[in-house]
C-alpha cells in the first residue's frame, strides 16, 4: 500500500469511525463490548482487548481499535513489523493512536477458525497444520516468540492456514498451546475425524476446553514446585 492510500485511509478511520465508537472492556478476561458505532462500519468480531471492524467499501481490509486501558496495541504493532509480509499471517498497513483512540488498519481475513471448523464439522486438512508450522518458523527467524496459538486464532481458507492473532509473540515465556493443538491432530483428529468430519457439539469443546486450560495450571504449578527456591519467578515458568 502506497504512502498515499495509507493517509487517506487514516484520515478516514480518524473522521468517520473514531469520533462515533465507543469500545469498553470491563475486565481483561471477557470481549470488548461496542456500545456505538457509526452508520456503514460493520462489527468483524470482539476479542478481550480490541473490537475489529470491516472497512466500507473495501473488502480487502479491517480495522482493529483497542479498548481504552487495554494494553498490547505497541506490542502488536511491532509483531507485525517485524513479521513484515508472510502467507500465514496478517498484515498491518497502517496504525494511530488518535487522543487515546489506538487503532490498526489490517488486512482482512476471510475464513473460519479452526474452532468453528470443528463446531461445524468443516474438514482441516493436514496443509493447515504444515503451513501454520511454518508460519511460526518464520516468526522464530524473525525473533518473535510464537504465544497462543490454538483453535480460535488459526484460520482456514481455501485449504491453507493462517496465524490471525500475533499480538502475544513479543512474551519471553513459552508457550506450548502449537504442539499441543498438533498432538491432538494427529493422534485424534486424524484417524478418527478427518475422513468423514462431523459437527462436534458446542458443549464438548468447551469441556475440551476447560479440561485443557486446568491441565495447564496444573503442569504450571507443578513446574513451580519442582523449581528450586531461587528460581521460582513467574519469567522461569513455561
Ligand atoms: N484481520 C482480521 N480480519 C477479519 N477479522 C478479524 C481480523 N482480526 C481479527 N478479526 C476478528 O476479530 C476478533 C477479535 O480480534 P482479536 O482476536 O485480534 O482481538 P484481541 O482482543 O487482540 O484478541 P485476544 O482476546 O485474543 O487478545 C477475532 O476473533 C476475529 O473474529
Amino acid at each position: 500500500m502506497d504512502e498515499d492510500t495509507r493517509r487517506r485511509h487514516a484520515e478516514r478511520i480518524r473522521n468517520e469511525l473514531l469520533p462515533g465508537l465507543e469500545v469498553i472492556s470491563e475486565n481483561s478476561w471477557n470481549p470488548v463490548q461496542v456500545r456505538k458505532m457509526p452508520p456503514g462500519w460493520k462489527l468483524l468480531g470482539c476479542g478481550n482487548y480490541a473490537a475489529v471492524f470491516s472497512y466500507p467499501g473495501d473488502s480487502r481490509l479491517a480495522v482493529k481499535v483497542y479498548a481504552p486501558g487495554r494494553d498490547g496495541w505497541e506490542a502488536e504493532r511491532q509483531v507485525y513489523r517485524l513479521i513484515g509480509e508472510h502467507p500465514g499471517f496478517g498484515r498491518c498497513h497502517a496504525s494511530g493512536d488518535d487522543g487515546g483512540k489506538r487503532w490498526m488498519l489490517l488486512k482482512r481475513l476471510h475464513g473460519k477458525t479452526l474452532y468453528d471448523c470443528l463446531l461445524e464439522g468443516v474438514q482441516i486438512p493436514e496443509q493447515v497444520i504444515k503451513d501454520v508450522d511454518d508460519a511460526l518458523s518464520y516468526a522464530v527467524s524473525r525473533g518473535l516468540r510464537p504465544h497462543d496459538v490454538h483453535g480460535k486464532n488459526v484460520m482456514l481458507k481455501d485449504g491453507r492456514g493462517m496465524v490471525i492473532d500475533v499480538s502475544d509473540f513479543l512474551k519471553l515465556e513459552s508457550c506450548t498451546m502449537w504442539s499441543d493443538m498438533k498432538r491432538a491432530y494427529y493422534a485424534i483428529y486424524k484417524p478418527l475425524l478427518s475422513r468423514s468430519p462431523f459437527p462436534v457439539p458446542a458443549w464438548m469443546m468447551d469441556g475440551m476446553r476447560s479440561g485443557y486450560r486446568w491441565t495447564r495450571k496444573r503442569g504450571k504449578e507443578q513446574a513451580s514446585r519442582d523449581l528450586p527456591e531461587d528460581a521460582s519467578g513467574d519469567g522461569m515458568l513455561p
